[in-house]
């Protein structure tokens, strides 16, 4: 049974998809009230409340993935998760709209001051000349940052006869013409527009943006709006800007602390606020968590995930035609960490035939995580194998090439060591399954499966015979062997598959054997 705790409030509708499965238990807690079974849950279901720390992922040793539903993952420590192998996901675009749309509608309640007139009418006041605002039409906005959300606010700028002018250093010149925008430097932006509007995620690069320094370069008389993340706009240096007048309004939705409790900027007239309420429809809530709830699904059937934060995105079509070589890879790792059970610097892998055209990243990632696994006490996945290899002084690297040795597909994999490098090279045969081609040197075709004995020897007459003897007479049941050698009378080897793991000291009766250099365990 798979255990998903859902900590934040999310649209039960969203969550049916979870629902339809037998073996999928939700159970709808926040932290605290969860405390006493944390360590049981395999998945995590957030929206922003949740603060998804180290020390919470260390109360929950069998989690796999979070889900946040909604964009920002900035109150989950992606790199805490990825390091311990949890894969984070998101519902990239299931609020974009919504996002979009309360941008819009803050930028119109900002210049028309509707919230400050909202309160004098309510207050039985009729002040029609203390509510003159400003049209939008022929006004300059400046968009920081143009993803989903940016781009969208910027086709209702238009609709409403405004020019965008956008700083995202991300952005191609091809998809700003498309959306009928101009690329601009941050200077130029924020020197030219009438409102700024910010939609950034916020990162060591955006906290601050529009702090004390680049506030002083914008026009007087600007318009300021953060629907994106508190703290992309600093609050603090905002402060003087509005008290000289240079900034004629801000609208928020978002704060560096939530709630924002008593602060200073709520006691300006002209700062408009909402409590993050960006994504807060029945449209965009549905969306977020259906779309988040499919993934988790597709996570735990072992379909590929399309929106994780710290993997490759994958389809579903490339993740069907690499499922094999992921496998393989694997593999490869897995008996080359065992035979190569020395220090290692590098690991090169190269990519021929079919293999060569499919998303390879994957693959490798699988097959650095197949190597690391006897390495590392703890979990080493897909999400985590990279930053395992990195910290443990392991580099690797993809190569491809023409020369699959006469099979549709090969994957060769070269370990360096100290003063000693080992290549192993497989490749996948549909209908029949996977294969070691290649070993140290030695043409070779087994099967990389179960229990695996490597034998290096002298190549000479009888020596199958003796190798049976030793196995037959310590009960060890052969089910599987298979020869190959570098020339005749030279270095050759047998790798037989066994019905059970062999101990040290079957393996020391085979050592004895005459012309035996080498016996080794492999498991695959
Ligand atoms: N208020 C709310 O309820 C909601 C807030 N958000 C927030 O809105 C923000 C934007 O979301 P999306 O548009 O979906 O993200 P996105 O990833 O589609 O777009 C972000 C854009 O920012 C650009 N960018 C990154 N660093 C930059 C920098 N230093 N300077 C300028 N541009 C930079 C990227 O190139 C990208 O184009 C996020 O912070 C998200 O958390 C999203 C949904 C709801
Ligand atoms: O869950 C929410 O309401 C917040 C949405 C949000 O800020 C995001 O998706 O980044």
């Amino acid at each position: 049974m798979v255990r998903v705790l859902v900590s934040d409030a999310i649209s039960e509708e969203g969550l049916a998809p979870l629902r339809t499965s037998a073996h999928i238990d939700i159970v709808q807690k926040n932290v605290s009230e969860a405390e006493d079974e944390l360590h049981t849950f395999d998945a995590l279901l957030v929206r922003s409340a949740t603060k998804v720390t180290e020390e919470l992922l260390a109360k929950m040793p069998k989690l796999k993935i979070v889900g946040r539903a909604g964009v920002g993952v900035d109150n989950i420590d992606v790199d805490a998760a990825t390091k311990r192998g949890i894969v984070v996901i998101n519902a990239p675009n299931g609020n974009t709209i919504s996002a979009a749309e309360h941008t819009f509608a803050m930028m119109a309640a900002l210049v028309r001051r509707i919230p400050q007139a909202h309160i004098s009418v309510k207050s039985r006041e009729w002040n029609r000349s203390a509510f003159v605002g400003n049209e939008l039409f022929g006004k300059k906005l400046g968009i920081i940052g143009f993803g989903r959300i940016g781009s969208e606010v910027a086709k209702r700028a238009r609709a409403f006869g405004m020019t965008v002018h956008v700083y995202d250093p991300f952005l191609t010149k091809e998809r700003a013409e498309k959306l009928g925008v101009s690329i601009h430097s941050l200077d130029e932006v924020l020197a030219a527009a009438d409102i700024i509007t910010v939609h950034t995620p916020l990162t060591k690069e955006t906290r601050g943006l529009l702090g004390t320094e680049n506030l002083a370069k914008t026009k007087k008389g600007v318009y300021l709006i953060n629907c994106a993340r508190g703290g992309i706009i600093d609050e603090q240096a905002l402060i003087p800007f509005l008290e000289s007048g240079h900034v004629a309004g801000v609208a928020l939705d978002v704060f560096e602390q939530e709630p924002p409790g008593d602060h200073p900027l709520l006691a300006f007239d002209n700062v408009i606020v909402t409590p993050h309420l960006g994504a807060s429809t029945v449209e965009a809530q549905l969306n977020v968590a259906t779309q988040v709830a499919e993934e988790l699904l597709h996570f735990f059937e072992g379909q590929p995930v399309t929106s994780s934060i710290n993997l490759p995105a994958l389809s579903k079509d490339v993740y069907e035609k690499i499922q094999a070589f992921y496998h393989l890879g694997r593999k490869l790792g897995l008996i080359a960490s065992q035979f190569m059970n020395i220090p290692v610097q590098e690991l090169s892998v190269t990519y021929a035939g079919t293999v060569a055209d499919l998303e390879t990243t994957y693959i490798t990632r699988s097959l650095l995580a197949g190597f690391l696994r006897p390495r590392v006490a703890s979990t080493v996945n897909e999400v985590n194998a990279a930053m395992v290899a990195k910290e443990r002084g392991i580099t690797y690297g993809e190569k491809f090439s023409d020369e699959t040795h006469g099979y549709a597909n090969c994957i060769s994999l070269t370990v360096h060591g100290e003063n000693k490098t080992f290549t192993i090279k497989g490749t996948h045969v549909p209908n029949y399954g996977d294969r070691i081609v290649h070993f140290d040197g030695v043409t070779i075709d087994f099967a990389p499966e179960g229990h695996l004995l490597y034998i290096q020897h002298h190549d000479r007459p009888g020596m199958i015979g003796k190798v049976g003897n030793v196995l037959g007479a310590h009960n060890v049941n052969i089910a599987t062997m298979q020869v190959g050698r570098q020339e005749a009378g030279g270095k050759a080897m047998m790798i037989l598959s066994l019905d059970k793991p062999v101990d040290d000291a079957v393996l020391q009766a085979l050592a004895q054997i005459d012309d035996i250099e080498t016996v080794k365990r492999l498991e695959a």
